[in-house]
């Protein structure tokens, strides 16, 4: 394989109008700390406000568009583990605070991103284990214990979402707590839940570090209508572009 000539050739090769991510959520600022204002219209970063009133800096990310032309939608991206423990143990922090409004018996992370908050609201809510679900297929796993999966990152077809086999008694019966760093179009979420009724579990509330826009919110009901309560640490809107920058959506 060739070496690449330098770093400088492949990092912060982003959409022309879009930042480099490298310096991103290392740090949670009060407003007086903030580099810009919390309101609209934003250039290259989102402001997202914490329970705590402090705020953490997301950068935006353009959504792709079919004939490769600038695009006029973006979302403010969370890549958990490029962040700094600290702001991934705050974030967790502010989940299990609202997670902990509600009954539950366990807790379940969904991967990839998901796993970096779902041992940390575990154990802040007193819990010595927490259920993962896996991408990645041992040799032990069984087809009928998966889920096809897309999401708004990830939005192509072939992936699937596994439970190892030897977990299934932790949940069956159970009142679950999901958990993930983000719910946007809430199709992952969905396929997580699937696999949660196949085990014989009852999802019980849904954590989130990022609430993405509203369309998840139609998504995630129970089989009776009711609603599945989502607690997160903060709420960012999608965004369209206008003459003066980027603005949340209209609805
Ligand atoms: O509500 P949705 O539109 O489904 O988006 C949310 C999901 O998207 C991201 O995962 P991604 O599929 O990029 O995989 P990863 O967790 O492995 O990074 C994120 O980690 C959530 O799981």
């Amino acid at each position: 394989m060739s070496k690449i000539a330098s770093v400088a050739d492949l990092s912060g090769q982003n959409l022309p109008g879009f930042d480099a991510t490298t310096d991103y959520w290392q740090a949670i600022v009060t407003e007086a700390e903030l580099s810009q204002s919390p309101l609209p219209p934003y250039a290259k970063s989102y402001p997202a406000r914490l329970p705590d009133g402090r705020y953490l800096l997301l950068p935006l990310r353009g959504m792709p568009t079919a004939d490769g032309s600038a695009p006029d939608r973006c979302v403010a991206s969370l890549i958990a583990n490029q962040a700094s423990m600290e702001v991934v143990e705050q974030l967790a922090l502010h989940m299990a605070q609202g997670a902990g409004a509600h009954d539950f018996d366990v807790v379940m992370g969904l991967p990839t991103l998901g796993l970096a908050f779902a041992p940390l609201v575990a154990k802040q809510l007193g819990h010595s284990r927490y259920v993962p679900l896996g991408y990645s297929r041992k040799y032990w796993y069984r087809d009928e214990l998966s889920e096809p999966v897309s999401s708004i990152t990830t939005p192509g077809k072939g992936k699937l979402l596994y439970i190892d086999p030897n977990q299934l008694g932790l949940i069956a019966g159970k009142r679950v707590l999901v958990v993930d760093d983000a719910v946007s179009s809430g199709t992952t979420m969905v396929s997580g839940l699937k696999l949660l009724e196949r085990c014989g579990a009852e999802v019980a509330a849904i954590a989130v570090a990022m609430r993405q826009g509203t369309q998840w919110q139609q998504k995630l009901v129970r089989a009776d209508g009711s609603t599945i309560p989502v607690v997160a640490a903060y709420d960012c809107p999608r965004m369209e572009r206008r003459a003066d920058g980027w603005w949340p959506e209209s609805p």
